[in-house]
């Protein structure tokens, strides 16, 4: 398949086969599982993929891809969803879904977001995304790369990154080194919020201005007793704090504003 890589679309195409069966292989599909890909762009995995499952979906934005895709598979093999991944509603696909994808660069941090939101019904997702934002996704507390992305996805996943990938495995090759990443839903039972939005929002103020104290970020949420309630010090910076203590904030303010 021929095509002009189209920057605005993110695109740089995986063209080494050793890379894409190793991706393959840590991805491990199996006939009769639901799988999704994201941007499948000239097929480097797609095609691997439907060798094993028999039958995937994909969602694509670029509607030269789609028309080469349509040529190739048949829509019995390969169900084609024409739009924005951003947009897209993953929750429509079925319960038990595995979601892959060499996920579109310009848009990495926002579909992460999006994504989220679907952890009910996912079972498992492996991307490949640029290597520095896969380290603030799994970063701990305390670290400079811990962060909103850090806080927001480890509260709804376990993470792993399982290997990185060189610029030139791709074409064109991206100016950074990438990395595969692992993302499993975690059962939010132990630990939950009970409201999604306030965490957010919580999460948001914190790290909106990382250099200064809780004291002045959180200061419309929880004041400084609330705070050391908590066993929290609200002199502290906002990557101190674990999810769990975000978590609790949350619900501490959550409980206040219902009373
Ligand atoms: C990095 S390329 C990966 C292509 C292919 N999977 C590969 O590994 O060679 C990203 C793919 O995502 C598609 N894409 C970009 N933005 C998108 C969006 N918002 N929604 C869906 N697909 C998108 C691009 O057109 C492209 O096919």
């Amino acid at each position: 398949m021929i095509h002009q890589a189209r920057k605005r679309f993110g695109q740089n195409f995986l063209s080494d086969p050793n890379i894409i069966r190793k991706i393959v292989d840590s991805i491990a599909p199996q006939a009769g599982q639901r799988m999704v890909e994201i941007g499948p762009g000239l097929a480097a995995m797609t095609d691997p993929l439907l060798e094993r499952l028999g039958k995937m979906e994909v969602v694509e934005i670029d509607r030269d891809l789609i028309a080469l895709l349509k040529e190739r598979y048949s829509p019995d093999v390969l169900t084609i969803h024409e739009g924005d991944a951003l947009k897209f509603d993953f929750g429509a696909l079925g319960p038990d879904l595995r979601i892959v994808g060499n996920l579109p660069y310009n848009i990495s941090t926002p579909i992460l977001f999006h994504l989220a939101d679907f952890a009910d019904q996912v079972r498992d997702m492996t991307f490949m995304l640029q290597k520095e934002v896969v380290m603030r996704m799994v970063a701990d507390p305390g670290s400079s790369e811990y962060g909103r992305l850090s806080v927001m996805l480890q509260y709804r996943f376990r993470m792993g990154r399982l290997f990185d990938v060189p610029p030139g495995a791709f074409r064109p090759a991206p100016k950074v080194m990438s990395s595969i990443v692992r993302l499993v839903p975690r059962p939010t039972e132990s630990l939950e919020a009970k409201d999604d939005t306030l965490l957010r929002k919580i999460v948001t103020a914190a790290f909106g201005q990382r250099r200064k104290t809780l004291r002045n970020t959180l200061r419309d949420f929880i004041d400084e007793a609330g705070l050391s309630a908590l066993g929290i010090d609200s002199g502290q910076r906002a990557e101190r704090l674990s999810v769990a203590d975000y978590i609790a904030i949350t619900n501490a303010c959550h409980a206040k504003r219902a009373a």
